[in-house]
């Protein structure tokens, strides 16, 4: 594992739950010299564009200079004066237009690489199994895929051009003070350690400080997170009052951890006045003792004197956007943490040309808890279809997971094809046209193969209540879709995804209910030629498999046709005239 586990910089009052890795300075700074792989000639071009565009604006105390000692040694006309202010306005306006066009072009690299991390964050994510993420919590994930990219993509105004401006400004003015005379860059030299020291000290209270406010943060989004993915316990239990405070506690620890930030930030700003004042001081002692002992003009020390106060605006102001700058670094860390996060091969199930599916003495439990599958060992041969039937609580669901890839197993081996494809009993409709949801996994669909999905699968009725047909949204905002209909249309989905394995575990419908008869029959369309695993909450459904299994405590008991179980008189014998009374 790359990156370090829990939320670094934080004291253990503070930590909270243990999250995702966040990455170390060292693995941030690589990732990101990996990523700008692509633009590396462009940061070169922008960095030759930033120092002659400073050095063009630096001409203006040059200039003024120049004319405080020709007025002083009454050279100066009006010519003179004329053409030197005309030079400083020409100066100002091509070193302003080469400034900003350097920080257009340093924002453009900056939002590239900050996308590509996104797009690898993302895959990563989706690339976890599913058993990391249950285990670092899904709303920590969330956060960094969201809060943390908003941290980082909002820092760009505040923090391009301070760091443009700032870099470029200390190279090209240090060079010129050295240029004019050796003392005065000296001069400023001897003060520049109160700035390295206010940042440092900044540095190593400031990211603690961030990082422990994120994940507070993240701690908070996880809390609200499951409260309302949870709703239906938390009222049937009657938690809700103890849900809220943990939500308040949370939400306190934010509040904390703002302030000491802000605290922090308020300690800096003296430390900044301090340097401030001691460097203008340096160079204007400095500068008397030059033109006393004929050392430097007068014009000299004013240029000196420009070119350390315009040396002092951009690093204070980079001290001041090092507040954002923290915020965005600690963020960029918990989202490179992701990425560095190993997906090692033992994590993707083995996948085989064939289309068939083998588990070999598989083990799985849930964290630290009970064994939930144990020791399962089946073979489904190319094309069959086995359903899965067994009291709730048995296992099916997580054997399907296996299955599916999504749960690892801590033991034995998983064989299945590549093209697979499963419904579980959550079907989350995705913002965007119906068009958008039924195209996910099949990018290349047509209309005419949309529509002859949603025919097969009994779901074309949807959209004749639906205002644009395909193009209307659906999902969070769009037009609101029944259970039963988003459940159809996963189905349509599915189909279209041409899976060689499909793995179902629909939710549950009333038996005998139409609905059930509808998904029934969607079912039957979306399996016809492929293994498939159906989790059979409707033994109607497993009555037409090809062979069953029936699960009790993580085991398989008993496997058969459905005739040859019920002549066995076992367990699904049981079952299925408990069934067939229920009705
Ligand atoms: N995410 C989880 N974390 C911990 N334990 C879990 C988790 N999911 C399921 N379990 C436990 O694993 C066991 C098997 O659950 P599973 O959902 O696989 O059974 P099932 O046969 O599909 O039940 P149902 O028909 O009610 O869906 C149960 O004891 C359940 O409490």
């Amino acid at each position: 594992m790359n990156g370090t586990y829990g939320p670094a910089g934080t004291t253990a009052s503070d930590a909270g739950p243990p999250g995702l890795p966040v990455a170390s300075g060292r693995e941030t700074l690589r990732e990101v010299w990996r990523l700008s792989r692509g633009y590396r000639l462009r940061l070169a071009a922008t960095g030759v564009l930033g120092i002659v565009s400073t050095g063009v604006d630096l001409i203006v105390s040059v200039a003024i200079g120049y004319l405080v000692d020709r007025v002083q040694d009454g050279t100066a006309d009006l010519a003179t004066v004329l053409t030197v202010t005309a030079a400083m306005v020409l100066s100002a306006v091509l070193g302003a237009a080469g400034t900003a066009l350097t920080i257009v072009l340093a924002t453009r690299v900056y939002h590239s690489i900050l996308a590509a991390l996104r797009e690898e964050l993302v895959g990563h994510a989706m690339a976890l199994p599913q058993h990391h993420v249950e285990r670092f919590g899904t709303g920590d994930l969330i956060s960094r895929s969201s809060d943390d990219v908003t941290a980082v993509a909002d820092a760009a105004p505040a923090v391009i051009p301070v760091l443009t401006v700032t870099a470029f400004t200390i190279v090209v003015s240090l060079g010129g003070l050295a240029a004019l005379e050796w003392p005065y860059a000296a001069a400023f030299a001897v003060v520049l350690p109160v700035y390295v020291l206010a940042v440092r000290w900044y540095l190593r209270i400031g990211l603690g400080v961030y990082r422990a406010e994120r994940t507070a943060m993240s701690a908070r989004a996880q809390q609200i997170l499951e409260s309302q993915r949870g709703y239906a316990t938390v009222l049937g239990f009657g938690i809700a009052e103890q849900r809220h405070r943990a939500v308040m506690t949370n939400s306190w620890r934010v509040a904390r951890q703002s302030l000491r930030a802000r605290t922090v930030l308020s300690m800096l700003n003296a430390r900044l006045n301090v340097g401030e004042c001691l460097s203008l001081a340096a160079v204007l002692v400095v500068g008397f003792v030059l033109i006393d002992h004929n050392a430097s003009t007068v014009g000299g020390a004013t240029t000196a004197m420009l070119l350390v106060l315009r040396l002092l605006g951009p690093v204070n102001q980079l001290l001041l956007v090092i507040d954002t700058l923290q915020s965005a670094l600690a963020s960029l860390s918990r989202m490179i943490g992701v990425v560095t996060i190993p997906i090692s091969p033992a994590d993707v199930p083995a996948q085989t040309a064939n289309t068939g599916v083998r588990l070999d003495e598989v083990t799985f439990r849930y964290s630290d808890g009970p064994r939930v599958l144990d020791d399962i060992t089946l073979d489904i041969p190319p094309g069959q279809r086995v359903a899965v039937v067994g009291v709730s609580g048995a296992g099916k669901t997580t054997l399907a997971g296996v299955v599916a890839g999504t749960h690892l197993p801590q033991a034995g081996k998983v064989t299945r094809p590549g093209r697979t494809a499963m419904i579980t009993q959550e079907v989350h409709v995705f913002a965007g046209t119906v068009r958008d949801n039924l195209t996910l996994a099949a990018p290349g669909a047509a209309d005419h193969d949309l529509h002859a999905a949603l025919e097969a699968t009994g779901a074309a009725p949807i959209l004749d209540v639906l205002r644009d047909g395909l193009d209307t949204p659906i999902g969070v905002g769009g037009h609101p879709l029944t259970d039963a209909q988003a459940q159809q249309l996963a189905l349509a989905h599915l189909l279209l995804t041409d899976a060689d394995l499909v793995i179902l575990d629909e939710a549950t419908a009333e038996a005998g209910s139409a609905h059930a008869a509808q998904l029934d029959r969607a079912a039957d369309a979306v399996l016809a030629g492929r293994t498939a695993v159906v989790v059979a909450h409707r033994l109607s459904q497993a009555a037409t498999c090809d062979r069953i299994m029936v699960m009790e405590h993580g085991r398989i008991i008993e496997t058969g046709t459905h005739g040859e179980l019920v002549d066995a008189g076992g367990v699904y014998a049981g079952l299925w005239t408990a069934w067939e009374a229920g009705r």
